[in-house]
């Protein structure tokens, strides 16, 4: 029996090498943020309350269905972890279709969607009503950042807990464990489940660093095989600016865009791919490396330049990420590249280790006349992570107003966040 309140949560990510190419089976390198999605699961006193509600005030969506409107009938609650070639279960899609007519908005029917689909997999019939699920994130939303993942992951991880498909999480995830957990293998399929729901046909990199947390070399294997993710323990550190354009864009156009531009030039694109793939593996050779020598460093921000003129070519730059690009290379600042699915959103300069502090200065001011807005973030944070009752007190007074009613990102992360309370546990 799954003691209310509790919190799940999980990190957004930063692709270094290898977005998009990533959807044709090629290698990406991804790190996961400290700047992550928190879901609250609450539940009223009121029995007379039959609806299971969903509040994701970051995108302005509330909403509630009657639980025994719910299409429990067009799954199988048997099935455990689904098979990495598992399409959407086209039933359930049909099924939950009439559940969101009412919602208009993209963003908004994709993220409720999302939401459906997890919650009539994962939870059961014997789900008490009353719930709701409220979500906050120190991540922009639509911007690169992987907060599309996270909130699957958080989402995934909640309903599974609920259902009780996966046991608690513990106090100290020993940085010694190799092997993943049942748990986590559990979240990662099925938070992939929830990215198909947003954005059509993801590889699996994001949700698979929302999940497991620190850096990974990450493949998606052809022909049923699982993905193979190879970690990256110990990620050189590197000065690296994360640069928000706040262009809006959805991945999912961007992801079909490059698609079509996929089919329409089938050879001239293979060999872009291609090329992206030997980015990707000479950048994790140089990477894994205990220390990165000046002409190492040299070669990756030459791969930085490379890997972002071919993104552009695939389409996905804009001209807003082409000006931060500019900028960056005007006042020798770093090499700078696109990150995520691109077309407004983030970009990544890696800083050379000589430049001018004036200069960056100039640079931040620029930025600033643009209204793009820089982060400062740390690199391959910790995965999934759960907060419940006996460890954290907090939660004896959170409600879902006091969640919702956090005033920024700096608020959320100093009441609730992993960084800040020690109590949170891993799986
Ligand atoms: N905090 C949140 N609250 C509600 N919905 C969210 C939240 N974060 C993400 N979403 C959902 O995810 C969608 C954004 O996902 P999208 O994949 O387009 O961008 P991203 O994940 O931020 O970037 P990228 O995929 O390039 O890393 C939103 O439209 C919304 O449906
Ligand atoms: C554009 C893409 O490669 C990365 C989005 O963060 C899509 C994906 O891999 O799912
Ligand atoms: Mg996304």
């Amino acid at each position: 029996m799954v003691d209310y309140p509790f919190l799940t949560s999980a990190p957004g990510k930063v692709i270094l090498f290898g977005e998009h190419s990533a959807v044709y089976n090629k290698p990406a390198i991804a790190a996961a943020l400290s700047l992550r999605t928190y879901l609250l699961v609450t539940k009223n006193d009121d029995p007379a309350d039959e609806h299971i509600h969903l509040e994701f005030p970051d995108i302005g969506l509330s909403h509630k269905w009657k639980k025994s409107q719910l299409p429990w009938n067009l799954t199988t609650h048997e099935q455990g972890i689904p098979p990495a070639s598992e399409e959407l279960n086209a039933e359930l899609v049909d099924g939950l279709t009439p559940l969101l007519t009412t919602i208009s908005s993209p963003l908004h029917y994709t993220a409720a969607y999302c939401f459906l689909y997890l919650f009539v997999s994962l939870c059961n019939n014997s789900v008490e009503s009353g719930v709701t699920f409220t979500v906050r994130s120190t991540l922009p939303i639509g911007a690169g950042l992987g907060s599309s993942a996270s909130i699957s992951v958080c989402l995934a991880s909640g309903f599974a807990y609920i259902g009780g498909h996966i046991k608690e999480a513990s106090l100290e995830k020993s940085s010694k464990i190799v092997k993943d957990s049942d748990e986590c293998k559990f979240i990662d399929a099925w938070s992939y489940m929830g990215e198909k729901c947003i954005h059509g046909n993801p590889s699996g990199i994001d949700n698979a660093v929302a999940t497991h947390g620190g850096a990974v070399m990450f493949q998606r294997m052809t022909n049923s095989m699982p993905s193979v993710r190879t970690s990256m323990r110990n990620l050189p550190s590197i000065n690296l600016l994360l640069t928000n354009t706040k262009t809006p864009r959805r991945t999912a156009d961007l992801v079909s865009n490059v698609a079509r531009i996929v089919n329409d030039f089938p050879k001239t694109t293979g060999c872009i791919l291609e090329s992206l793939e030997a980015i990707a593996r000479e950048a994790y050779n140089l990477m894994v490396r205990p220390f990165l020598d000046p002409e190492s460093k040299q070669r990756l921000m030459e791969l930085i330049r490379i890997n972002h003129g071919l993104l552009v070519s695939l389409g996905v730059s804009h001209p807003n990420l082409e000006r931060i690009k500019l900028y960056c290379d005007e006042l020798k600042i770093g090499e700078t590249k696109l990150t995520g699915a691109g077309g407004g959103g983030c970009a990544i300069t890696l800083l050379h280790d000589d430049y001018d502090t004036e200069a960056y200065e100039k640079l931040l001011k620029k930025f600033d006349d643009n209204g793009f807005e820089t982060f400062k973030t740390t690199l391959g944070g910790k995965g999934v992570g759960l907060l419940t009752k006996p460890q954290a007190e907090l939660l004896e007074y959170m409600t879902v107003e006091s969640f919702i009613n956090f005033n920024d990102t700096n608020e959320i992360e100093n009441s609730i966040g992993c960084g800040s309370i020690d109590s949170w546990k891993y799986w």
